[in-house]
């Protein structure tokens, strides 16, 4: 499997299902993913698998990661603690794209309570089809960087 196409994912309880349609979204296209849970739908705490899924990211082991949320906001709130990752929530698939071309995004966080199944799809597909630009947007997110 080819390093650049292996994906992190995790949420909390509120988005094991759409977790799962995304995982199988991403399987179908070729993607390995990587599900680090939780597995049931008992209540946990986002920022322990936000977290976790940033470190998946940071340290290499996986290029991207995706984690979800009721809002998505904890969730990335916790993954952007973790030097290195650059995450943004997304509830349509403009920002999930221009968080690739001009961020250098390397983890989406989605809302499961707020976006349906066919849009969540519709932003990871966005997400993942889109490259960083660089040019003056690798200036600004060496800016961020210097902050950590
Ligand atoms: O969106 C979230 C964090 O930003 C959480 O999913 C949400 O706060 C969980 O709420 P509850 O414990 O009521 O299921």
């Amino acid at each position: 499997m080819n390093a650049k196409k292996r994906i992190v994912l995790s949420s909390d309880h509120s988005a094991l299902r759409l977790r799962g349609l995304i995982a199988t979204h991403l399987t179908e296209k070729g993607w390995e993913v990587v599900d680090i849970g939780p597995m049931t739908e008992e209540s946990t705490p986002y920022p322990q698998h936000g977290e976790a899924a940033a470190h998946r990211v940071a340290s290499g082991d996986c290029r991207l990661g995706i984690i979800l949320c009721g809002t998505g906001q904890g969730i990335m709130m916790a993954a952007n603690k973790v030097k290195g990752i650059r995450c943004g929530v997304c509830s349509e698939a403009f920002s999930a794209r221009m968080i690739r071309q001009h961020n250098d995004a390397n983890m989406l966080s989605i809302g499961a309570r707020v976006v349906g199944d066919a849009l969540a799809l519709d932003i990871v597909d966005a997400f993942l089809g889109a490259e960083f630009e660089g040019g003056r947007h690798a200036t600004r997110v060496e800016m961020i960087a210097a902050m950590e």
